[in-house]
């Protein structure tokens, strides 16, 4: 079964393929104006926050694969930046970068279009500097992108944090946390919800904030928890991620805890299938693709876990934590695979339709928690 994706996107069809062989989202939009886009409907991200604080560096690593160490070099951006993420049916947005010293009463932008359409609003602060004049802006972007679209989603990065020990980490978390409520208090918005994360370009933490913040701009988020929760339940799996394999973000995982080690697990996983498929792998254009349906990748690590990674289709592949004692029954596994590949690809199909309909409200579909395109066929 194939069908085509969103016009910009890349086609489903259901069908596991090579990774893509240069591992980017293509061309760097970088120097696009702003205007051009007012006419895009894809969700928007948009980051903000004071100059070097971070922004640029933050994208740059996590959707382009610059090292951190080269974000050094990066110059300071001096007009809004807009980068389409045209990935899987599941991750597709803009992120818009915008300079630090942006002016909320410079009449040249148009903030009711730039808040408008906004998913959310990721404003970032250094934790190595200090923080209140980024506080001050924090509250002045917040109030003002909340008054033209109260929809936002509002999270804050306090960034940089790699080079603070966990105590002084914490402690900045809290003052922070403190000042931007009780600010947003005083000038009468107790409504609005900020989220807090910590992150640093150095670890892994900026790719797992980064997968909440996307993970909130995916409506299908509860069907496809709910998919992992039954093929885990269904496969002795422990713990297991659907990941964006060109950014290692995950768009969904079951609904026990995340621990970073296990994130950082499954990251290293995808960095290592990515090298030996570019090594070994065959070229796009060539016909027999260096993944079929049958290819997989097993790591074992010498604690009796067992990582095992299959491809869900080109930019998305499924990754599993579990006891190597319980990995004898790999058939099982496998098939039931299969049934949430199928039931994945469902869930992509109903979001079509729904686009395609216009249908916004898709409470008591049969995919709303997954449950009934997984009930038949699995094995356990
Ligand atoms: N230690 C540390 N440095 C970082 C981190 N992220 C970014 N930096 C550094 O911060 C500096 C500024 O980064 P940029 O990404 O240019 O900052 P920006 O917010 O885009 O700056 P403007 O474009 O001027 O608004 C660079 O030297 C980065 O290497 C981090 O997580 N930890």
């Amino acid at each position: 079964m194939s069908y085509q994706d969103d016009e910009e996107g890349v086609p489903f069809d259901g069908n596991p393929s090579s990774f893509p062989k240069d591992f980017g989202y293509g061309p760097f939009d970088g120097d696009q104006e702003i205007m051009s886009s007012s006419g895009d409907q894809k969700p928007r991200i948009l980051l903000m926050g004071l100059r070097r604080s971070g922004k640029s560096s933050i994208q740059k690593v996590v959707f382009h694969k610059m090292s951190p160490n080269e974000t050094l070099f990066l110059e300071s951006t001096n007009k809004i930046v807009k980068d389409d993420i045209n990935n899987s049916s599941f991750v597709q947005f803009q992120i818009w970068d915008f300079p630090g010293q942006i002016d909320f009463f410079d009449s040249t932008f148009d903030y009711d279009m730039i808040f408008g359409g906004c998913g959310a609003l990721i404003f970032v602060i250094d934790a190595q500097d200090d923080y209140l004049e980024a506080l001050n802006k924090l509250n002045l972007t917040v109030t003002k992108a909340y008054k033209i679209n109260p929809n936002i989603k509002f999270e804050v990065f306090i960034h940089k944090v790699d080079g603070l020990g966990d105590d002084f980490k914490m402690e900045s978390q809290r003052d922070i946390h403190q000042r931007a409520t009780d600010d947003l208090n005083d000038s009468g918005y107790d409504q609005i919800h900020l989220s807090f994360h910590l992150t640093s370009i150095y670890d892994h933490s900026i790719f797992e904030a980064f997968s909440k913040v996307v993970q909130k701009l995916i409506p299908q988020l509860p069907a496809l928890e709910n998919l992992l929760n039954i093929l885990n339940n269904n496969s002795a799996i422990e713990k297991s991620f659907l990941f964006d394999v060109v950014s290692k973000i995950y768009i969904a995982t079951d609904s026990t805890p995340v621990d970073m080690q296990s994130y950082e697990l499954c990251c290293d996983m995808i960095d290592v299938v990515i090298d030996v498929s570019w090594i070994y792998g065959v070229k796009e254009e060539q016909d027999a693709a260096a993944f079929d349906e049958q290819s997989f990748s097993l790591i074992k690590l010498n604690n009796g876990t067992v990582l095992y990674l299959r491809e869900v289709n080109k930019f998305l592949a499924l990754v599993c934590i579990l006891r190597e004692d319980n990995f004898d029954h790999k058939g099982t596994v496998d098939f039931n695979f299969l049934i949430f590949r199928n039931a994945i690809q469902q869930v992509f199909e109903f979001r079509n339709k729904c686009q395609a309909t216009q249908m916004t409200n898709s409470i008591g579909s049969p995919v709303v928690n997954g449950n009934s395109v997984m009930a038949e066929g699995l094995s356990n």
